[in-house]
């Protein structure tokens, strides 16, 4: 199976990149396609990457390869990278949310529309260029929703389970449960879905209503706006307290506010974010079936306040070697479900402005 990357030179791409050689996903009989564009800095730079990463992996790297037209991207897998990104509220004017959307609709666009002319029909596309849920909007339309899946739910979901691990003083891999929703902002922390192995129902129930308190998700979005003010003003003169500050909050609002506060210090979250792209691309090329969580553009398998979903959301899904199959999403508790259907809703108000529907009454 073969495996390209778009934005490969870019700081999240290039970590994608490396970690794939690196934990020697691909065996040395695979391809991985470094795609730039042409005439930019990383037309150049990705020459030079693949130089580099011979250079490091040379005995179990797979096949290099360059692209920097999106008509030349081939293979079984492609992730989705490129575009811009939110610069942290200190590095000047940040660009609007349409006009985020605005720029990375062309790119989305582009490559999708190059899969659809050119590619085999059957590639699975992971989107992790932002805002993800416009990524799959788009490239779902053109190339068929199943094989279409955002990253960030599942980096969401990763975060959280790691939060409520540390509460509980237990390793990740123990707890399960989601984050649906928005990747961003938007993001529901399906309490109603968290799993602690080795708990018994009502002791899982116990554990979840220590780490809780009398919280619901309805105060949510409020206290996210109110964290984010906080540590701007403490990471204003020191950026240690303010991620000391988050060590004192909640499991859900830290695991929304300690990636945010990473950005904010300029650090970014590209390692991480490699890393969770990672596991979705490794159960695709594995050929096994995985429960995790995606943004995918749903037909109605869900609904929220009462009303199915005909767009995009963050829900928990089973994928596998041909995209995703089925949501797995029970009845959700009143707050979780309230939430979600707002995220829903924003998400439909984001995408809607570039969608077909929209470029056709244009
Ligand atoms: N889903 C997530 O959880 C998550 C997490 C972190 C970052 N991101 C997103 O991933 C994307 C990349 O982030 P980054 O930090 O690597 O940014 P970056 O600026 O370091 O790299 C962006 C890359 O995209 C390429 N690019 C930009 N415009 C392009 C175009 N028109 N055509 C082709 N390539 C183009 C650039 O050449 C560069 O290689 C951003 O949209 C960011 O918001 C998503």
């Amino acid at each position: 199976m073969d495996v390209a990357v778009l934005g490969a030179t870019g700081d999240v791409g290039r970590q994608i990149c490396t970690q794939l050689v690196e934990r020697q996903v691909l065996p040395t009989t695979s391809r991985l396609q470094l795609v730039g564009r042409p005439g930019g800095a990383s037309g150049r730079a990705v020459h030079g990457l693949r130089a580099d990463l011979v250079d490091a992996y040379d005995e179990h790297a797979p096949v290099l390869d360059v692209a920097l037209d999106p008509d030349d991207v081939v293979a079984d897998v492609v992730v989705v990278a490129a575009g811009r990104t939110v610069p942290p509220r200190s590095g000047g004017v940040p660009p609007s949310r349409t006009e985020l959307a605005e720029a990375n609709a062309a790119v989305f666009r582009a490559y999708a529309d190059a899969l659809a002319a050119h590619g085999s029909g059957s590639e699975v596309v992971v989107v992790v260029a932002n805002p993800v849920e416009l990524g799959v909007a788009i490239m779902a339309e053109r190339l068929g929703r199943h094989r279409v899946v955002g990253m960030g739910a599942w980096l969401d979901t990763l975060r959280f389970r790691r939060e409520v691990a540390v509460q509980l003083g237990v390793r990740r891999h123990r707890v399960g449960g989601f984050v649906a929703g928005q990747h961003g902002d938007d993001a529901v922390p399906l309490w109603s879905t968290v799993r602690i192995s080795g708990l018994d129902v009502a002791e899982r129930e116990r554990a979840v209503a220590r780490l809780r308190g009398a919280r619901t998700l309805t105060t949510f979005p409020a206290e996210i706006q109110q964290a984010k003010t906080d540590l701007l003003d403490v990471a204003a003169t020191d950026v240690a307290a303010a991620f000391a500050l988050i060590d004192s909050w909640p499991p859900d609002l830290r695991a929304l506010a300690r990636p945010w506060m990473t950005h904010q210090s300029g650090a970014k979250t590209a390692t991480g974010t490699a890393s969770a792209t990672i596991d979705l691309l490794e159960t695709v090329l594995d050929g096994r079936e995985m429960v995790v969580a995606g943004q995918v553009a749903l037909a109605g398998e869900v609904a929220v306040g009462g009303a199915p979903v005909h767009g995009v959301l963050g829900v928990p899904l089973v994928l596998g070697p041909e995209g995703w199959t089925r949501v797995l999403l029970d009845a959700l508790p009143p707050d979780e479900d309230a939430r979600l259907a707002a995220a829903a809703g924003v998400i439909a108000a984001g995408t809607a402005p570039w969608t077909a529907a929209a470029e056709g009454s244009r």
